[in-house]
């Protein structure tokens, strides 16, 4: 009662006793539920009150609001829609809050620093061309190829490598266990994530006993895989610096050697006590989470839109050639893929129009202040990033894809509230930098080696985990003779 009379002013539709607005969420699959979202904040406003049950939803999608909350350091704790992650990332630093998330943050921003990023582009690069060479059979001109689970194993490859110093051959053997578990738990997750009866644990166990064994099966093989690779790395640490001092850094001759990020947080100590092996899993789990599912979308996404925009994929093209060259086999650096100016604001749309993680969320733990306007605590925020990224005051002509609204001064005139793909403020995405370099790297090796056709269904955008075609992302293929 005291939430409900605190938002009397608040729009939204109107609730029922008891259930509330559920019953408008009924039947609504994920593809729709996209529009209803987009549609209930066309007639509500930038910001809005739905509740379910007991649960009071506050959403958002005015930048000036977002603004107040994505920018404080307080309003850090996540909300319900992450709980299904629960039981695989723990509280790594994407699900968790108050002083353990700022300690974490701080030891771990240092190990996205370009100079390690700098060794990553080579892993982007190898496992890029992996990528290419599987698709050589497909690339007929005529056939459509769903290029999701393609994207997908290539960005497994390269997250187990640069989070963990591992090759799992995600792409060559796609059998490999913990590759297998890695898929079932996305999956099912995701299902469950659409599913909302099935996000309630109990009803999930006796409706799906079989995907709930599945499920806690493959949390528990990744889980142990993930402490193996730790202790050995660990291990690997003592005995280098037990036997001559040096650190995973470099190797018996002096020389650098490529550190994985967590060979960094082996070193890393909060208030000189170095992390357990639980706590650097639970990092090392949110990053092979975070890290592929986000960039297979982004990547998928993008290069159906290159494939139907003949002029853009031309000065994509124009543009590699001139920085990379025509050497196909080529290894690009750091430095060439920061010299794709262009890519880069290709990338920067294509996100704008698909984001990878289109809603997030926070809970209000005491009443809050958005602008002048009270929100009470208990309240489930949600930002809603897709609304929010075609709001047409923001992006004139929003449904058009149009990379160059991100070129020189018109770049400028963006509010940094209201182009959040990766969020904002101090909670923002910390692989950021990572996943426009992967983009790059994947687009401009595809770019390289095919041209890109306009085959296959178009996308239907839908919310899951993240942001997926349910009919998957088709392009077709052309070998390129230069
Ligand atoms: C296109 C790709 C990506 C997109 C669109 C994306 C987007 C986001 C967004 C929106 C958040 C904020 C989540 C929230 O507030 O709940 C986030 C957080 C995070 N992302 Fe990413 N991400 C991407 C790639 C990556 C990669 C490659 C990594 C790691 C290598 C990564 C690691 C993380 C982590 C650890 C957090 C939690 C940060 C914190 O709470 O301090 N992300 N990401």
């Amino acid at each position: 009662k005291r939430r409900n009379d605190m938002l009397s002013y608040m729009d939204g539709p109107k609730p029922l006793p008891i259930v509330g607005n559920a019953l408008a969420y009924r039947g609504q699959n994920p593809e729709e539920i996209m529009n209803f979202i987009t549609n209930n904040s066309k007639k509500y406003g930038g910001m809005y009150r739905v509740w379910i049950l007991q649960q009071l939803a506050v959403f958002s999608s005015d930048p000036r609001d977002i603004e107040v909350i994505l920018s404080s350091p307080q309003h850090i704790t996540k909300n319900n829609l992450y709980e299904l992650l629960h039981s695989w990332l723990g509280t790594g630093l994407l699900m968790s809050t108050g002083k353990k998330w700022h300690s974490r943050r701080k030891i771990i921003t240092p190990t996205f620093h370009f100079k390690i990023l700098e060794q990553f582009v080579e892993i982007f690069d190898q496992q890029s061309s992996v990528m290419v060479k599987r698709l050589t059979d497909k690339a007929d001109g005529k056939t459509a190829i769903n290029i999701f689970p393609i994207i997908c194993s290539m960005a497994l490859d390269i997250i187990a490598e640069t989070a963990m110093g591992v090759m799992i051959n995600a792409q060559s053997n796609p059998k490999f266990p913990y590759v297998q578990a890695v898929f079932h738990v996305t999956n099912i997750t995701a299902r469950r994530f659409i599913n909302v009866w099935h996000r309630i644990n109990w009803i999930f166990r006796l409706t799906a006993p079989s995907d709930y064994k599945l499920l806690n099966d493959s949390i528990k093989l990744m889980h142990n895989f993930t402490e193996n690779i730790i202790m050995e790395r660990r291990e690997a640490l003592q005995k280098s610096l037990a036997e001559n001092g040096k650190s995973l850094e470099e190797d018996e001759l002096g020389q650098k050697k490529r550190m994985a990020l967590l060979d960094v947080l082996l070193q890393s100590t909060i208030s000189g006590a170095p992390l357990s092996n639980e706590d650097i899993r639970e990092e090392v789990d949110t990053f092979m989470f975070e890290g592929h599912d986000t960039t297979t979308s982004g990547i998928s996404f993008a290069l159906c839109l290159i494939s139907r925009h003949a002029e853009v994929q031309k000065k994509i093209f124009e543009e590699i050639l001139e920085v990379i060259g025509s050497d196909k086999e080529r290894p690009v650096s750091l430095r060439d893929l920061g010299e794709l100016k262009y890519l880069e604001c290709v990338i920067k749309e294509s996100l704008r129009l698909y984001p990878p993680v289109p809603m997030i969320g926070r809970y209000f733990t005491e009443d809050i202040d958005i602008r002048g306007r009270q929100v009470p605590a208990g309240t489930n925020y949600t930002v809603g990033i897709f609304v929010s990224l075609r709001n047409p005051k923001d992006f004139p002509d929003p449904d058009s894809f149009k990379p160059e609204r991100f070129l020189n001064e018109g770049a400028d005139r963006i509010d940094p509230y209201a182009y959040i793909p990766f969020s904002a403020g101090p909670r923002n995405c910390i692989g950021q930098k990572f996943a426009v370099l992967e983009m790059k790297s994947a687009i401009s090796k595809m770019l390289r080696h095919y041209e890109l056709l306009p085959l296959g269904p178009e996308v239907r955008p839908m919310m899951n985990l993240i942001l997926r075609s349910s009919n998957g992302n088709h392009i077709g293929l052309r070998p390129r003779s230069y």
